[in-house]
């Protein structure tokens, strides 16, 4: 018999055991390790010891998305430009590639999954790999495979390696049925979008990793992100971010979500400093593994009105996306995140107000530099 089928059967023997429960890490760790994927002669990883005091090392993957470089930027500054390896399977700019290290990673091959963790010593994976929720309803095969099966790689790497794992879920990881006003913690999930779904999974994964087999697993609920510095990848919320672009370049703006569409919204420096923060907590200020976190809430006419206290000819018209539309009218108005800020000191800095400036401070600022160029 071949030898991985000979470890699975003795995995799945281990696990029939009466009286095993595997109820501790080290046990559950060793469970893994006869995992089919796993070669025998990697048992030793385990023991490859990550001291507070040093740097971690970072992977994050899905980093040439929304959020990730500006991720990779905060966490170089904090641990040094060779600590944080940025990854995907698109071709970077040159001036992310130049900016510090990047890597391909395919989330879906995992060997060269493991071979990056290795041979990199990763301590720290940020997985930002993901479609997001109008593009995964207009492909569910291709959702399903990234944000479901390329999360079972993850875990099983980060469980074997002994890595603290973040991964974000999301307001979309709620559904109608849900309390919508405020959305606490834990409630009823029953999302209807396959990204809904694939992060509800995402969450009751880790979180069943973390009980079962000791992994660091942490988890934020975001809500939408807004930047001006980086393109959202196909969302319900993605309306926030193109509506300064249009109102710099030509004062109007068509959106595809009603003009009454309440959705809770973030500033992308508070969600990446969120992220920082969340995984820097020392685990016993941690009383869940997954946390909502909010920072305002608006409808696109509430944030027309605060457009035009500065572009006062700003103008806003409505030609609705039916899925988009409906996602949104499923998922939370808002969020309550107080056990985020009970628990580990969560924190927005950015209002509306604030928002606004920025983003249109700094659209502001490029165009009037591309147009002088
Ligand atoms: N941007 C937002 O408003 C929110 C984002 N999130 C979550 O944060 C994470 C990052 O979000 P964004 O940067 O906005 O996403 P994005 O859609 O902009 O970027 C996702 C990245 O994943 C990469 N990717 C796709 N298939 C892959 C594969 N097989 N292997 C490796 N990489 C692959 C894509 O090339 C892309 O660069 C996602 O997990 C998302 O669900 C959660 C809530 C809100
Ligand atoms: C809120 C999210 O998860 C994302 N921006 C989306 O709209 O799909």
């Amino acid at each position: 018999m071949p030898l991985a089928r000979v470890l699975t059967k003795a995995a799945k023997q281990a696990l029939l055991t009466p009286g095993c429960g595997c109820q501790t890490a080290a046990i559950a760790v060793r469970t893994i390790s006869f995992s089919p994927r796993q070669v025998t002669s990697d048992a030793s990883f385990h023991s490859v010891s990550f001291s507070e005091t040093d740097h971690p090392k970072v992977l994050i993957t899905g980093g040439l998305g929304q959020l990730g470089v500006g991720l990779a930027k905060l966490l170089r500054k904090r641990f040094g430009n060779s600590n944080v390896i940025l990854s995907d399977i698109r071709k970077p700019s040159t001036q992310v590639f130049h900016s510090g290290p990047f890597i391909y990673s395919d989330i879906l091959d995992y060997k060269n999954l493991r071979e990056i963790v290795v041979n990199n010593r990763i301590t720290w994976l940020v997985h930002y790999s993901a479609l997001l929720s109008a593009v995964g309803e207009a492909n569910v095969p291709l959702a399903r495979a990234v944000n479901i099966t390329g999360l079972h790689n993850i875990l099983d790497i980060a469980a074997e390696h002994g890595l603290r794992l973040f991964v974000p879920s999301t307001i979309g990881a709620f559904g109608p049925t849900s309390p919508r006003n405020p959305t606490p913690d834990l409630c009823i999930q029953r999302p209807r979008t396959i990204y809904g779904v694939s992060k509800v999974h995402a969450e009751l994964m880790g979180e069943y990793y973390h009980h079962r087999y000791g992994l660091d697993f942490r988890c934020l609920r975001y809500p939408g992100i807004i930047s001006a510095d980086s393109q959202p990848g196909g969302g319900t919320t993605d309306y926030a971010v193109a509506i300064f672009h249009d109102a710099i370049k030509s004062g109007k703006f068509e959106c595809n979500l009603k003009p009454d569409t309440r959705l809770p919204m973030m500033y992308i420096d508070d969600c990446l400093r969120a992220t920082l923060e969340i995984m820097e907590a020392p685990a016993d200020q941690l009383s869940m593994r997954t946390y909502n976190i909010n920072a305002m809430s608006f409808t696109p006419e509430e944030l027309a009105t605060e457009i035009r206290k500065q572009l006062p000819d700003f103008e806003i018209s409505y030609n609705l996306d039916q899925v988009r539309q409906a996602i949104a009218d499923s998922w939370p108005m808002n969020f309550d995140d107080n056990n985020a800020r009970n628990d580990w000191g969560w924190k927005h800095d950015y209002d509306l107000p604030e928002l606004v400036t920025t983003m249109l401070n700094y659209i502001g600022s490029e165009s009037r530099i591309a147009r002088a160029n």
